[in-house]
């Protein structure tokens, strides 16, 4: 039987009115809109493109958007002192540094000169330490939308088997960490993983998050399984322009429970989930009490 879709579209429509219902009501009862300020360096088309949708979600959330672009030769110390800024900007509730950055800049030294309280992105190494530890953090904007999927598929996860087939810091390592924090038996797979298919194969839930283009065929995917591809990958295939996961979609919708398409499920839910820890922010800095649905 195939497949149920997870409309990761619909789903982040849903988040946005959560968020915009919270902001309006910031700005009727504590006279306060949350804003968000995305630094762009360089001019990479992709980046340039996420940039200028960010934006306009935040406005159509009836937040005040903040756009910092800067040279591509921009000096560290020049970056720094952006930064520096936002962190003292009462006005700027969130800072995301759009990754990557180009290659004379120390990114983890860029990314842990923003203020912990404003990194909507969760990349600041206490905001690792936070979620690592089972302390209030801010959570990754891509694990954090997988996990409200999830959690709105199955309800309980507890006692699951998941694999999460990538490592990096963005997606793979956060969200073992927030799977495990929802009670599965969590294993973290990556390129050099002894026999891939069969430990994919377990899986209960497959998260793939690795950046190459349908690696995960149907066959690895255990049978009524939830798969959850976070890949979005740019290829050419009949002389057209196509955007595919990890996962090789037609064969993995005819073994799976349930299934996330690209484009249309993680990547909505990321900005969906930015906005989200925009207002959370915004509430911590200000004594208020946490946005109910936004949080992890
Ligand atoms: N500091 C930082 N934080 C990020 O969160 C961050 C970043 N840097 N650098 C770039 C990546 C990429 N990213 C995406 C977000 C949404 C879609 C998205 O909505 N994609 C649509 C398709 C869009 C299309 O057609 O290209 C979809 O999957 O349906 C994609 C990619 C956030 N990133």
């Amino acid at each position: 039987m195939a497949a149920q879709i997870i409309d990761g579209k619909a789903f982040a429509a849903t988040v946005r009115e959560k968020v915009a219902g919270h902001v309006a009501r910031l700005k009727e009862e504590n006279g306060i809109t949350p804003g968000l300020a995305v630094v762009l360096v360089g001019e990479d088309p992709a980046s340039q493109v996420y940039v200028r949708s960010k934006g306009k979600q935040t406005v159509e959330a009836g937040m005040n958007s903040y756009e910092h672009k800067l040279d591509a030769d921009t000096s560290e110390e020049d970056l720094l002192a952006v930064v520096n800024q936002l962190n003292n900007d009462p006005n700027v509730h969130g800072i995301l540094v759009q990754l990557p950055l180009p290659g004379h800049l120390n990114e983890d030294l860029i990314i842990n000169s923003i203020d912990p309280a404003k990194d909507v992105d969760g990349f600041h190494i206490s905001n690792v330490g936070l979620l690592g530890t089972g302390q209030k953090s801010m959570v990754p904007c891509t694990p954090l939308g997988c996990l409200m999927m999830l959690r709105d598929h199955h309800g309980s996860l507890s006692g699951m088997d998941a694999v999460v087939i990538g490592r990096s810091n963005i997606v793979g390592k956060p969200m073992a960490q927030l799977l495990l924090g929802d009670s599965c038996t969590v294993t973290i797979a990556h390129s050099r993983t002894k026999d891939l298919p069969d430990v994919v194969r377990r899986a209960d839930i497959v998260v793939a998050a690795v950046g190459r283009p349908e690696m995960v065929p149907g066959d690895w995917i255990k049978e009524g399984a939830t798969v959850i591809d976070v890949g979005i990958n740019r290829i050419e295939r009949d002389g057209k322009n196509k955007l595919v996961g990890d996962v090789d979609y037609a064969s993995a919708v005819e073994r799976a429970g349930a299934i996330t398409p690209v484009p249309g499920g993680v990547g909505p839910m990321t900005i969906a989930c930015l906005l989200a820890n925009t207002v959370t922010a915004c509430c911590r800095a200000n004594g208020l009490a946490e946005p109910e649905g936004l949080t992890a």
